[in-house]
């Protein structure tokens, strides 16, 4: 089988970036990560992706007149690399609808709450003030609808008496770098399609204890 060709996207720290980095040089992913994409420039993830030796590629929104005119150089930016799945790892842009279609049903996204709550940004504090005691981080098609796409795995993560955003968005990134290696994993074996988002697994792929799934 042919390795599935990646594109990542960001815009900061790229931990979950490192994260599929580490699962693919470990092997446990037989995909390559073709280019990382960033919004920003001179963002740790850029270092992160150099270090691996993977392309790397600053697009930056604010040299463009409008969303529009974006996300189309985006969409060639992308499409030049060829990619079987697109990754969206900490991408804070709202794509538009023509470049979703491009992309629909090969595109994921990792977002810090446990869908359909907290769309949007913000959302470890939103969790703190709703008095809620579980949050999470669910993985999801990207659709037009932000953050609306069909989930395919989430993990849940206590929300402990004294957290702030921070200290509970660190009990979330450990869970998002089990769970979004994952998914690129059963999306590389060809066991993801949003029409039937579901993976067929085998008990010795889920991480050991320490991981939640609900
Ligand atoms: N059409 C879609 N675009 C994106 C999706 C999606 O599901 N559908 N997921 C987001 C990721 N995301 C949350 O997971 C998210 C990213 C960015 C924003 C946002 O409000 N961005 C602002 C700029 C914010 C900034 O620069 O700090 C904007 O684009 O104007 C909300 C949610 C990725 N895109
Ligand atoms: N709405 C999108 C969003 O908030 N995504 C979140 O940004 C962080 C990126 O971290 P990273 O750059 O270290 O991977 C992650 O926590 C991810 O869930």
């Amino acid at each position: 089988m042919n390795r599935t060709r990646i594109v990542v996207l960001i815009s900061g720290s790229g931990s979950n970036l490192q994260a599929i980095i580490d699962a693919v040089q470990a092997g446990d992913i037989q995909a390559d990560i073709c280019a990382v994409i960033s919004n920003r420039p001179n963002v740790l993830g850029l270092e992160r992706a150099e270090k691996a030796g993977i392309t790397t590629v600053t697009l930056d929104h604010k040299e463009f007149e409008s969303r529009d005119a974006y996300d189309a150089a985006l969409m060639n930016k992308i499409e030049s690399f060829t990619p079987d799945l697109v990754v969206l790892a900490g991408f804070m842009r709202i794509l538009t609808p023509s470049l979703v279609q491009k992309f629909k049903g090969k595109m994921l996204n990792i977002h810090p709450s446990l869908l359909p709550k907290y769309q949007g940004l913000n959302t470890h504090q939103r969790a703190i003030d709703a008095g809620d005691s579980v949050h999470g981080v669910s993985v999801h098609f990207v659709t037009e609808e932000l953050d609306g796409g069909p989930v395919i795995v989430q993990a849940k993560v206590d929300i402990l008496p004294n957290d702030t955003a921070d200290t509970l968005a660190q009990r979330v990134h450990q869970q998002e770098h089990i769970i979004y290696p994952l998914v690129v994993k059963w999306f590389s074996e060809q066991r993801l399609t949003m029409e039937a988002h579901y993976a067929v697994l085998d008990n010795k792929e889920l991480p050991s204890e320490g991981a939640q799934y609900n």
